[in-house]
């Protein structure tokens, strides 16, 4: 497969005294979007701005596409064929869409609109096209942003928090359009808070806390490691009472606990033969079990956990 982005072993500092990124390695590849997740100061903007050779790293290699950033005239090539949406950034209050659109369109030398068609109706933005950006809500700006940066079918996308201010519908929508970007080939690095976006768009995550990578794999990987403890849950057909659940289970091997509701019950424990005693007597009781499986934590639970274990 393509590699896209390709970072090793990146520092980084702001005043020469404390590490902002501290041994960063990372790469992403074509058609694969990745989730750069962390808490508030953690690194992630930085990074961002360091791959696209805005910021100069401390040491390290970097290479987009296989340039190199920090060089003048191979950042160019990148910046074709790429798009970036930096974090709320403004856009100009003087133009008007079409004016900023038309820059843009200049600037990567597009003269197809049929792209650009298709942005407007997807992020209703028909109506204001001749409007001055200045009278947007910040939705409609943040809309107009990732218009300009999706309008020459870009191979990359870099994105600081794209979602920012986007009503769930426009969020869905432009999750569905970077799913078929994807499919064409677009690479993505996504700077984000919004968990939606992570678990709706990212093929894979990068946490990073205080300048270092601290977990890089898939959401439901993230999942299976942040769970405190093992727990299997069995789903019932039909609510049952609580009590008489309570019954059936009175006598069951030695669970370290389990919670009994309606139609579901929660085992935890690490012995997966005693859930399945469970599910044997539920069913030996003639209960109609609908799902039997080990339960993972959301996966906005599942980052806490994991950074509430660092
Ligand atoms: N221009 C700057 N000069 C000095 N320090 C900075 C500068 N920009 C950021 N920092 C510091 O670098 C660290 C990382 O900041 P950064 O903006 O990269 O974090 P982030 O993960 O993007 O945070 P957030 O989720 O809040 O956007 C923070 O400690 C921040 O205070």
């Amino acid at each position: 497969m393509n590699k896209h982005i390709d970072a090793i072993n990146v520092d980084f500092t702001y005043d020469n005294k404390k590490l902002v990124l501290n041994n960063v390695s990372l790469s992403t590849y074509q058609g694969e979007s990745v989730g750069l997740v962390g808490p508030n100061g953690a690194g992630k903007t930085t990074l961002v701005r360091v791959l696209l050779g805005i910021l100069y790293p401390k040491n390290g290699n970097i290479q987009v596409f296989g340039y190199n950033p920090l060089n003048k005239k191979e950042r160019e090539k990148i910046y074709g064929q790429m798009g970036y949406l930096p974090e709320g950034a403004d856009v100009y209050p003087q133009l008007t869409l079409k004016q900023y659109i038309e820059l843009f369109k200049t600037l990567h030398e597009v003269e197809d609109n049929s792209t650009i068609e298709e942005l407007l109706d997807m992020f209703d933005l028909q109506d204001v096209f001749e409007k001055r950006l200045g009278t947007f809500s910040k939705g409609m700006k943040q809309k107009a942003k990732l218009l300009t940066i999706l309008i020459h079918s870009p191979k990359l996308l870099i994105m600081d928090e794209p979602t920012d201010g986007l009503d769930i519908a426009s969020k869905e929508e432009t999750i569905e359009y970077m799913r078929k970007l994807k499919k064409k080939g677009t690479s993505m690095l996504i700077a984000t808070h919004d968990p939606y976006l992570v678990e709706n768009l990212c093929d894979r995550i990068i946490m990073i806390n205080k300048g270092e990578i601290i977990f890089e794999g898939t959401t439901q990987q993230l999942q299976e490691v942040a769970q405190n403890e093992p727990c299997y849950v069995i789903e019932l057909m039909e609510k049952v009472k609580k009590e008489k659940l309570e019954e059936i289970l009175n006598n069951i091997g030695e669970p370290q606990k389990i919670i009994v509701e309606e139609n579901t019950i929660k085992i935890w424990t690490d012995d997966e033969n005693i859930a399945k005693n469970v599910y044997k007597k539920v069913v030996d009781e003639g209960l109609i079990v609908k799902n039997f499986d080990r339960y993972l934590p959301t996966f906005s639970q599942a980052y806490k956990n994991f950074l509430e274990g660092k």
